[in-house]
């Protein structure tokens, strides 16, 4: 069985100015600076990256955008280039957040193109895929999440696919203190996990991480780590702090 690294990534949102967002790394920084079995992401504004990428110089921390345009340069106001966020030191950028299908119109097609420009420019793209509480109770969430892989990941192979982060977001569980059980966790990364090998490659399946999002906090977070399948964090709320940020990256103890 293949050793996945653990990542803890702490997505910003719209939280932060540059100033904030560094004086937050600087202390994380030294927080986490004994950390050596666990990677850290921290992805801020992008009006932040360039200072935050300055500050991490020297650490292990690794830097994310939080979205990007799929084309790499153009007329297209308002949007963010994969090379300019691989300029601005970032190593990972998330796409398809929940956030960005439900306000910013994303759908599976501009997910599949925005991971397809992702990988293209080297940068490791965190794939966000979950199902809505209405879907839950419905009894839909694997053939909604399934749905949201096949068409994200159309087209693409394992070959293509090595530095693949996927990120199981129950949107239900996003900012509502309500975290999906460690059970119900595990038993969705483990389908996620088998649906990659079945339709990609099993070897692939085995060495991707899937990371658990949805009110992550320093009281869930060892049960959730502790699932075979759950192989990391994407924390909203809870990495806004330095200190609680810390805590769940030394989820160990
Ligand atoms: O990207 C992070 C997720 O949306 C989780 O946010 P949350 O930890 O505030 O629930």
């Amino acid at each position: 069985m293949p050793t996945r690294r653990p990542l803890i990534a702490g997505n910003w949102k719209m939280h932060k100015t540059g100033e904030e967002a560094v004086q937050t790394v600087q202390q994380l920084k030294s927080l986490v600076a004994d950390v050596q079995d666990v990677e850290v992401m921290v992805a801020p504004p992008f009006t932040a990256l360039a200072p935050v990428a300055q500050a991490l110089a020297g650490s292990t921390i690794a830097l994310g955008g939080q979205n990007m345009h799929w084309e790499s340069k153009g007329a297209f106001t308002g949007e963010i280039a994969p090379g300019m966020l691989v300029a601005a030191g970032c190593r990972y950028v998330i796409i398809g957040h929940s956030e960005r299908r439900q306000f910013f119109g994303e759908t599976d097609t501009t997910v599949n193109q925005k991971i397809r420009a992702a990988l293209t420019a080297d940068l490791q793209p965190v794939f966000c895929i979950g199902e809505s509480e209405a879907q839950r109770e419905a009894g839909q969430t694997f053939s909604v999440l399934d749905k949201q892989v096949q068409n994200g990941l159309e087209g693409l192979f394992s070959q293509d696919l090595q530095s693949l982060v996927v990120a199981y977001e129950p949107v239900w569980a996003i900012g509502t203190g309500k975290t999906a059980t460690k059970e119900q966790a595990q038993e969705v990364h483990a389908h996620v996990r088998q649906l990659i090998a079945d339709t990609v490659d099993k070897h692939l399946a085995e060495t991707m991480r899937i990371l658990y999002g949805g009110s992550v906090n320093p009281g869930n977070v060892k049960a959730l780590m502790a699932m075979p399948d759950v192989d990391g964090a994407l924390v909203g709320g809870a990495s806004l702090d330095p200190e609680t940020f810390s805590q769940l990256v030394h989820y160990q103890g």
